[in-house]
């Protein structure tokens, strides 16, 4: 997979070079280019925003720096031999799809991602037109959760690491990305290692056992209780109801 990225504060990338997604780069899984958003500039002052019509509070990041940047990156792409493809081109934003587990597998399925980090108030909307229309890119306004950030580079550290985690290979035992929280539906279960009584604290003896039917059981149950207590939302779509009776998990 290729992953573009454009932002003002490039050096924000910089973890993309480190532990897992810095040795998929490494071992050639994942091809990730960072772009400064101001070497699309023209002005003495690398301007990238400005005033917003209408007026209102903060500034709009302007729509020339980005279609420039937008078109290197199609133009880099294709020259890295990403023949007559395109990339999805996602943005970061607090009004966005929600970003799910399930969103990240359907990302890791594709070959190329592009990713545009707003800053300040956002970006002028006419690049999201120029995208999809001029460019012919799918764009995707995506959400990590109903905060709001000072930029998206923050929110594309999270997504790269989600997705690229999903890609074969970039995490070594691909068994451990089953029975994950949210991958199934459900949260994980409780973990436990050496030494096997620690301040006074036993691991639960089933997990000793041997016994690997009991120890799958009690696992499962686990995660029942611990997705009833934290996140009844996930077992029950319509939750809400005030008396739902929610188990603490352990
Ligand atoms: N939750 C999020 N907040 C923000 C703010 C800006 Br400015 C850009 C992207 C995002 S994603």
């Amino acid at each position: 997979m290729r992953i573009d990225v454009v932002s003002i504060f490039p050096d924000y990338l910089a973890a993309l070079d480190l532990s897992l997604i810095g040795k998929a780069r490494e071992d050639g899984l994942l091809d990730v280019a960072v772009h400064d958003l101001r070497d699309f500039t023209h002005d003495r002052h690398r301007t990238v925003d400005d005033t917003p019509y209408g007026g209102g509070a903060g500034m709009v990041m302007k729509a020339q720096p980005w279609s420039e940047a937008l078109d290197h990156v199609v133009a880099q792409g294709h020259a890295a031999g990403l023949p007559g493809g395109r990339p999805h081109l996602v943005v970061p934003g607090p009004g966005g799809t929600p970003f799910t587990q399930a969103l990240a597998r359907q990302l890791a399925d594709e070959p190329w991602l592009a990713f545009a980090c707003g800053r300040y108030e956002g970006i002028d909307e006419r690049v999201y037109e120029y995208a999809r229309e001029d460019l012919g890119l799918e764009v995707s306004v995506i959400s990590l959760g109903d905060y709001v950030l000072n930029g998206g580079e923050v929110a594309v550290l999270a997504m790269v690491e989600a997705v690229g985690r999903l890609i074969p290979g970039v995490i070594g035992n691909a068994e451990s990305l089953v029975e994950e929280s949210h991958e199934d539906g459900l949260l994980e279960y409780p973990i436990y290692t050496k030494p096997q009584q620690w301040k006074g604290r036993e691991v639960p003896p089933v997990l000793l056992s041997g016994n690997h039917a009991a120890i799958a059981a009690w696992r499962h149950d686990q995660r029942l209780a611990r997705t009833a207590a934290r996140r009844p939302d996930l077992l029950h779509p319509s939750h809400g109801d005030a008396d739902l009776d929610v188990r603490l998990a352990t």
